[in-house]
């Protein structure tokens, strides 16, 4: 089974955009583990621009209570710096399952390509060891159509998880099958090296049941733009009832009636 982590840092995007606590995360993330989501994660930037260091303690201790994965992602290489202690240090403090290290800049607007294990690898492998050794399950970023996607294995990964963002692309786009085609090689090539394989970025509604389709045994995807969108779609035919039922309520007791 593929297991659902919701990713919580659009949430953060909308609190931080008044300064204030509304939206409350802790509320937005217990309700996406009523709903039936597998877990949570998180992509803490060094810049703060979300999800903030105080955030990923509080999540961690939720679901350490509701014995659910949480699942921090983020650059290793990234050092502290005021309001981001750093990826380690984030990880030695919540202990997350898994923890999902991304090659991201300061300068992008989101993650959009995975490691190249050629110029990095020597030195991830000291790091993917730390963080096995605070217990965390290690998944690493990866494109499609890696050709030394099997490095993760040999660097200590426990998984890895495909960058789906050209996939998405392709798909909306409706040339699917050389991106899906790359997809499936990539997984199948990490599975036969003893990886898991997960899966995420502008995964939706639309691309995500051919992806399941196509790869076998995707135990993980992340989902947080898409789905925290289609929340606010599924639930704001209701929320301005809501809001309505009140402007009219006012009018009738204390006005001229409804508009
Ligand atoms: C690794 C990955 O694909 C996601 O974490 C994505 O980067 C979300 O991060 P932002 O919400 O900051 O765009
Ligand atoms: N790892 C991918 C993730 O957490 C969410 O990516 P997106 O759905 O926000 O593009």
């Amino acid at each position: 089974m593929t297991a659902l982590s919701v990713n919580l840092n659009k949430i953060a995007v909308l609190r931080n955009s008044r300064g204030g606590t509304e939206p409350d995360l802790l509320r937005a993330a217990s309700t996406c583990l009523d709903a039936g989501a597998h877990g949570l994660t998180v992509h803490p930037r060094p810049d703060a621009r979300h999800i903030r260091a105080a955030d990923v303690l509080l999540l961690g201790d939720l679901c350490t209570q509701r014995g659910v994965e949480f699942n921090i992602e983020g650059n290793p290489f990234a050092p502290a710096r005021t309001g981001y202690p750093g990826l380690l240090a984030l990880c030695e403090a919540t202990r997350p399952a898994q923890v999902t290290l991304v090659p991201d800049g300061d300068g992008q607007l989101t993650s959009d390509h995975g490691f190249d294990f050629v110029r990095d690898g020597a030195a991830l492998q000291p790091l993917i060891a730390a963080f096995k050794l605070l217990g965390c399950r290690v998944s690493v970023f990866v494109d499609v159509g890696d050709p030394h996607v099997e490095q993760a294995a040999a660097l200590g990964a426990d998984r890895i998880e495909l960058y789906t963002g050209p996939y998405a692309e392709a798909f909306a786009t409706g040339h699917i099958q050389p991106a899906l085609a790359a997809a499936v090689a990539t997984a199948q090539r990490a599975q036969a090296a003893g990886l898991g394989v997960n899966a995420g970025h502008d995964l939706n509604q639309d691309n995500l049941p051919v992806l399941l389709q196509a790869i076998a045994n995707v135990q993980e995807v992340s989902i947080g733009h898409a789905l925290i969108g289609d929340a606010l779609y599924a639930g704001l035919q209701a929320t301005v009832r809501a809001y309505r039922c009140i402007v009219d309520r006012a009018a009738l007791l204390y006005g001229a009636g409804p508009a």
